[in-house]
């Protein structure tokens, strides 16, 4: 019998150099005399999710059109990788809703596509069936996957979503947030993303940085959630977000039985079923965090997600 030669590729442990696709440097927007946003510094880097969170009026529209070259910074720099591809999905669109607009109009506004294009973001974000629906009837969940369909057609390098769940019910916010981290992980792109929902928030991001004028805080979700400065900005909600911030491995689905990360399903929740993962040896400190899900809230979705 034959043996292959080919000897099993050793892992490669080496830390991985991140290409920088963005970088702003104490950058700040000015306006009336006013600073709107002042010393912001963060990188993105291919690959990873950085997250703006903040109250409203913080700056984080403003500090994300400056990192994509929209608005100049007044002061402070932004530097961006040559020729980097940018898929930007702003919080408004400019769009005459008494006009009829079709999904695949909609897709080709900005730029032409080639129909192969169109057909494959169309099927990422999975609304093939609606190519040539109506935008202004398109629920808020469609809706937000055809921005995203329009984002992703042009293979940006970096991905910049502007409150990408605003006008979906929860259970949708969950799965926008499964499929943006699925194009991540499909693609490699950077993601810059603005949310408000900080549940969200903690489960799917690698850094998330707290604007208010001013980067307040910034880190992981992990050490953000604990930071004294969010826990001041965001009162009563700080202090429940830091207990959704574990491993969790089971889904508790609506009709009470239970979902195990190994797929199967049983009646009931037991540890030691078997099928519960052993968290004693995980290592808490992923390059992906998000890819353990984690979402805690008994009031709505599709389930809740324990440890
Ligand atoms: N062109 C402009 N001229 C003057 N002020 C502006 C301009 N653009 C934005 N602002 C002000 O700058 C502040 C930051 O706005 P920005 O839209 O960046 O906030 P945000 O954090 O994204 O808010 P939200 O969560 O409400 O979307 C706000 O007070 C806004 O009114």
């Amino acid at each position: 019998m034959l043996m292959s030669k080919r000897a099993a590729p050793a892992a490669d442990n080496r830390p991985k150099l991140k290409e920088t696709l963005v970088s702003l440097s104490n950058a700040g927007i000015r306006r009336d005399g006013r600073w709107l946003v002042r010393g912001v510094e963060f990188d993105i880097a291919r690959g990873e999710v950085v997250t703006l969170i903040g109250p409203n009026g913080a700056g984080k529209s403003t500090t994300a059109k400056m990192a994509i070259g929209v608005l100049k910074a007044d002061e402070g720099s932004v530097t961006r990788k040559r020729d980097l591809r940018i898929g930007y999905v702003p919080q408004k669109l400019a769009i005459d809703w008494t006009m009829p607009l079709s999904v695949r109009r909609l897709m080709t506004l900005t730029g032409p596509l080639k129909e192969a294009e169109i057909a494959a973001a169309l099927e990422a974000t999975g609304i093939s069936h609606l190519a040539d629906s109506e935008v202004r009837h398109l629920s808020g969940g469609e809706f937000q996957r055809a921005l995203l369909a329009r984002a992703i057609a042009r293979k940006p390098d970096l991905m910049v979503l502007d409150e990408p769940v605003q006008g979906v019910d929860f259970a949708g916010e969950a799965a926008l947030y499964d499929l943006i981290r699925t194009i991540r992980n499909a693609t490699g792109c950077g993601i810059l993303m603005i949310s408000h929902d900080l549940h969200m928030v903690m489960a799917g991001t690698d850094t998330v940085i707290c604007l208010n004028g001013h980067v307040c805080c910034r880190g992981t979700p992990e050490v953000v959630s604990q930071s004294s400065d969010y826990m001041k900005l965001f009162g009563g909600n700080a202090r429940s977000l830091a207990v959704y911030n574990h491993h969790h491995d089971h889904t508790h689905l609506p009709d009470g039985r239970v979902r195990h990360a190994d797929g199967s399903i049983t009646e009931h929740c037991h540890p030691e079923d078997g099928h519960h993962h052993d968290h004693s040896d995980h290592d808490h400190g992923h390059d992906h965090p998000q890819d353990h899900a984690h979402h805690h809230d008994t009031q709505k979705g599709e389930g809740t997600r324990h440890a």
